[in-house]
């Protein structure tokens, strides 16, 4: 098979989709990479490392696209890569299409095959190629809602942790997922006082234990939401439907009665975000400020951190593109229904419930269309 690797052109997105660790393993099972210049550098992959593990590097992304029977990405494709969808083509990659209509009807238009990391399961029904970007996210929220309460930042000039005789700040976090429980650890490891919603109380009982009763935890209703959002200095949004749009659990009004300074990180931003005042934001212009309270909404947060989250993500999504590349993408996901779930767009068709549902359209189950 021939695999493409392009460089991602989304706003300061410097992941890439596949290591040179990774190329080399294609490269001995007889594939052939194809990687555009510099996709690797900014994660400290620079061509040649590429090029010694066996891909060949290509200098023209529409190339890289176009002899590729599977492109691997870390991002959604945006506008200026629409023009390279093809109905033979394999896009395996984080897609969060629920809410973005207009790339969903051009993958539709195009009969893309369309597979999504965020809504793959694994055997325990997790969402194996989300949680290492859920952790990174998770812990940045924290370090990046840290920052924005500085004064010079637009905050309220509060220091996450106090000092002796001044006390913490008070931290909500919405979502008691990957997220969430890495928000409340890095937030407990400042010294700020954390309470974590959540609207499975199993999952409440699990925080309970992990943090030996140092988080609070609260049932998620709009009562609830409403005093402890009252009551934050930062609030992190990580609740998640998978593959659904985002509920939004903060309305406009809760923001409303924040105390001004107060910052919101909506780290579901990405599904549309939980925070009704969320508007999607990018790294270069990752903040702006409602009725007095900063909210910082970026997208592709673990596009910061390159080097750790490459790492990370491909760490987990290698051995399915690996196993794309060995049974071509219908065998690979006829054999894994967890794999199936990945399946967001084929022939044409939405089979991903989530995303149907969240557009009101029709779905199509994906073992329909893989048999
Ligand atoms: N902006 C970015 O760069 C990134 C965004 N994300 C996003 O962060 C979000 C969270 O991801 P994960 O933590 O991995 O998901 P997860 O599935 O591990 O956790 C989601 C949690 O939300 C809870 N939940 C659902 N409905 C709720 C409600 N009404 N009230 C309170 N809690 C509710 C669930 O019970 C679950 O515990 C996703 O949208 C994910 O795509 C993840 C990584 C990077
Ligand atoms: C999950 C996601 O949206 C990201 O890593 O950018």
């Amino acid at each position: 098979m021939i695999i493409g690797v392009p460089k991602e052109i989304k706003d300061n997105e410097a992941r890439v989709g596949i290591t040179p660790a990774g190329v080399k393993t294609l490269s001995e099972a007889g594939h052939k990479v194809l990687v555009e210049t510099n996709a690797g550098a900014l994660s400290s992959f620079p061509d040649e490392d590429y090029q010694n593990a066996g891909a060949e590097i290509v200098g023209d992304a529409g190339y890289c696209w176009g002899k590729a029977d599977m492109v691997v990405k870390v991002k959604e494709p945006i506008e200026k890569e629409y023009p390279y969808f093809r109905d033979d083509l394999v896009l395996f990659t984080y897609l969060h299409l629920a809410p973005i209509p207009g790339l969903t009807n051009k993958l539709l238009d195009a009969k893309v095959t369309g597979i999504a990391y965020e809504t793959v399961r694994d055997r325990q029904n997790t969402l194996p190629l989300l949680t290492p970007m859920s952790e990174v996210a998770g812990r940045m929220s924290v370090q990046v809602g840290a920052s924005y309460l500085e004064k010079e930042k637009g905050g309220r000039g509060i220091l996450l942790g106090g000092v002796p005789g001044v006390p913490p700040a008070h931290v909500t976090v919405i979502g008691g997922g990957v997220v969430g429980t890495n928000a409340a650890r890095i937030a407990l490891g400042m010294g700020a006082k954390v309470t974590l919603i959540d609207l499975n109380l199993n999952r409440l009982r699990e925080i309970d234990d992990i943090f030996n009763g140092r988080v609070y935890t609260l049932a998620s209703n709009s009562y609830n939401v409403a005093q402890a959002t009252r009551e934050a200095d930062l609030v992190i949004g990580g609740v998640l439907i998978p593959g659904a749009t985002a509920p939004k659990i903060v309305t406009r009004e809760m923001v409303s009665r924040m105390k001004k300074g107060a910052v919101i990180v909506d780290v579901a931003i990405d599904q549309g975000g939980c925070v009704e005042t969320a508007r999607p934001t990018s790294h270069s212009n990752p903040s702006y400020t409602v009725d007095g309270v900063v909210h910082y909404c970026v997208t592709n947060m673990p596009g910061a951190v390159p080097h750790t989250s490459t790492l990370a993500l491909t760490n987990a999504t290698f051995p399915y593109v690996m196993r794309i590349a060995t049974l071509g993408a219908k065998e690979a996901l006829r054999k894994d229904p967890g794999f199936a779930e990945g399946l967001n767009t084929f022939a044409g068709k939405i089979t991903y419930k989530g995303v149907a549902d969240s557009q009101q359209r029709e779905f199509t189950a994906p073992a329909s269309v893989l048999e």
